[in-house]
């Protein structure tokens, strides 16, 4: 049998220096959360505490928006718990105290009966509490992610397509998304922590204040090493793990590269395993290398905090044996000094760590509420006049510049379209074909000219109904993970009972994908993606007839095709294009690069470097000496000499 591992690397064995695994691919962009991560690691704890107040009402703001209740409940609860923990060391001290009281034993346990009483009262309402605020957080939790992900979905899916062109707002848009919408619910959840810790704080502290004041500074002393070590800790664990990110995102990218379905074959076809394998081998022995550093110092760390709480303990046990001796503090309220002290490392240590994670988590949330901001700039609200179909849509000097380019992709062009039409767009690669049908579909608003529907300029008209009247069967489509049959309907999904169009079916007939998805396991209720249980995957030629039955069965008056056929065969190609034929109630605006498509068009619009530079009916153009003509027979010539040799 063949081996299925390769020869074993040397980093195998000793593994490279940190330095020695270096780029073999191209350097990687910063991750859009790096900005924010590196903020985290270079803002001391001190800085940190200064904004809590800021960051503590935000949290209390969101959670109140959503559920007043629950938050009410999360942090009255918890107040009230630590009133019991007060209640329940002064009832301790109030036992120890009858207790260690001269006399018989019976006589002072019956003396600390109520005292006992009162404890374990204290001890059990504390315990109910903590449940009810526990629960009352955990409800909070589900509700504001609901809020949250609804609100950036909701507006994700208003915003102009002309935003996405923008790299600043997709990248600001992958940042709310994958990071910062996830923190709105932490925020919150820390800060309910944060109250809890200091909560206990302060209830041990007034506890061991009325007990005996001057145990006060001892209970701090002893607690705060403790929660020191434990910051450290987790910030040079943060501080490790910035300094290998590069790495471990190089590593992230060939994993998939070489467990992915998608490139499974092209991994194969250019035999690249070895090469894979040996990036990856040289990545891993430095990255192992860093977790075992980090290993060691983090043990270094724990063990120095250990050794410094264990300094704190013992020096409060000296100060309270030097105060019992010096008759300062009565033996009571140094056992119940001792108790406190418990109670209140393990509050110090929630606070302080809440602490830390709500900084960090509050500056990611920062990162979703900014995006809302921008975003909700770029909805495009439109006039309300009402559109119910057109005669003559015009373009009237039309220019469309994208984001950061300096070059028009779309220069000013005056075309129109009237009803009942077929035009079509021709030209090279990157001509602005693709851009110019955007803007007639409306997709895209001009950054010069104007646009009309029958004289009115679009910016009047009611954006929703505007786009009601336009299909388009773009070139670049998406797979959508539905069924056949949903991924057609899905072209008008809110089509009224009563609206006459076309069905399902006619619009896969009139596409030519009608056979091809009764041939398929369910028919029209088969899942078109394998991550699915049953899915099927489609050829690129079965998904395009796909996305074209999806813009018959839209059966809207402004059909825009970009490129429909590409992917189609012959047979295919000619079905389609027999649907796509004039038609009185619809306008259709046709990109296809296969000139013989366009032969029937009542108009041509030839386009190069964004401008109209010819315009007229095939046999107008032809008779021109011009781009069209060439190209035309320069496809023409290309099936002649086939046809040539095939006769030879
Ligand atoms: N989203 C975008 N952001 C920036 N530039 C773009 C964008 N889309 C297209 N362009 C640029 O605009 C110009 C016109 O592109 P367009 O897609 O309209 O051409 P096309 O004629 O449809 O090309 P093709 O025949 O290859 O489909 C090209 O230079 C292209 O690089």
């Amino acid at each position: 049998m063949a081996t299925v591992i390769g020869p074993r690397h040397p980093a195998e064995e000793d593994g490279p220096a940190d330095g020695d695994a270096g780029p073999a691919l191209p350097e990687l962009e910063d991750g859009h959360w790096m900005h924010r991560a590196t903020e985290f690691a270079h803002t001391s704890f001190k800085s940190m505490a200064r904004r809590l107040p800021a960051l503590v009402r935000e949290a209390v703001v969101l959670a109140w928006g959503t559920s007043r209740r629950d938050t009410a409940a999360s942090i009255g609860l918890n107040v009230a718990a630590g009133v019991m923990t007060t209640l329940g060391l002064l009832a301790t001290t109030g036992v120890l105290r009858q207790l260690f009281a001269a006399g018989p034993t019976p006589d002072r346990i019956r003396a600390a009966l109520p005292a006992l009483a009162l404890a374990a009262f204290a001890v059990t309402v504390k315990g109910a509490l903590t449940v009810a605020a526990g629960w009352a957080q955990a409800r909070l939790i589900p509700q504001i992610n609901y809020q949250v992900e609804l609100r950036l979905f909701e507006t994700t899916t208003a915003v102009e397509l002309a935003a996405f062109d923008d790299a600043g707002f997709a990248e600001e848009m992958d940042r709310a998304r994958d990071r910062g919408m996830a923190e709105a619910a932490s925020i919150v959840d820390h800060t309910v922590n944060l109250v809890t810790g200091v909560v206990g704080v302060l209830a041990t502290a007034a506890a061991v204040t009325v007990v005996q004041p001057v145990l006060l500074p001892c209970l701090l002393l002893a607690a705060v090493p403790e929660a020191v070590t434990a910051v450290r800790m987790a910030r040079r664990q943060y501080l490790a793990m910035l300094a290998r990110i590069t790495r471990r995102r190089r590593m992230w990218m060939l994993a998939h590269l070489m467990a992915e379905r998608r490139t499974a074959a092209g991994v194969r076809a250019y035999q690249m395993r070895e090469f894979l394998l040996t990036e990856f081998r040289r990545m891993m022995a430095a990255e192992t290398r860093a977790e075992l550093r980090l290993a060691r110092s983090q043990s270094t760390t724990r063990a120095a905090g250990m050794s410094v709480t264990g300094i704190a303990a013992f020096g409060v046990y000296a100060v309270l044996g030097g105060l019992l001796l010096s008759g300062v503090v009565a033996l009571a309220a140094a056992a119940t000094a001792l108790l406190a002290l418990q109670s209140a490392r393990s509050s110090l240590r929630i606070a302080v760590f809440a602490t830390n994670s709500l900084y960090e988590d509050a500056l990611y949330y920062q990162d979703y509420r900014d995006f809302l901001d921008r975003a909700r700039q770029r909805v495009p609200t439109g006039g309300g006049r009402p559109v119910d179909g057109f005669d003559r849509i015009e373009l009237d000097r039309v220019t469309l510049r994208y984001p950061d380019t300096d070059k028009a992709a779309v220069d000013g062009v005056s075309v129109s379209i009237r009803r009942g039409e077929v035009v079509a767009l021709v030209g090279e690669n990157g001509s602005g074909k693709t851009t110019l049908a955007k803007l007639i579909a409306g997709l895209y608003r001009p950054t010069d000219g104007a646009i009309r529907w029958d004289g009115v300029d679009v910016g009047e008209l009611d954006p929703r109904q505007t786009g009601a009247q336009v299909a388009v069967m773009s070139q670049d489509w998406w797979r959508f993970p539905f069924t056949a049959g949903q991924n057609i309907r899905v072209g008008r999904h809110d089509r009224p009972a009563d609206r006459p169009g076309p069905s399902v079916e006619d619009a896969a007939r009139g596409a030519a994908a009608h056979d091809m998805i009764t041939d398929l396991p369910y028919g029209y209720d088969t899942l078109l993606d394998r991550q699915f249980k049953d899915g099927q995957d489609l050829s690129g030629g079965q998904w395009q007839r796909l996305v074209a039955a999806r813009g018959l069965y839209r059966d809207a008056p402004l059909l825009i095709c970009d490129e429909p056929s590409a992917a189609l065969d012959a047979r295919a190609e000619h079905a389609l294009f027999q649907h796509l034929r004039r038609h009185p109630e619809r306008a259709v605006v046709l990109i296809t690069h296969r000139l013989a498509n366009v032969r029937h068009a009542d108009r041509i619009f030839v386009l190069d470097h964004g401008r109209l530079i010819q315009q007229g009916n095939h046999d107008e153009l032809m008779a021109q000496d011009g781009p069209y003509r060439e190209l035309f027979e320069l496809q023409a010539a290309g099936y002649r000499a086939g046809a040539g040799e095939a006769t030879v």
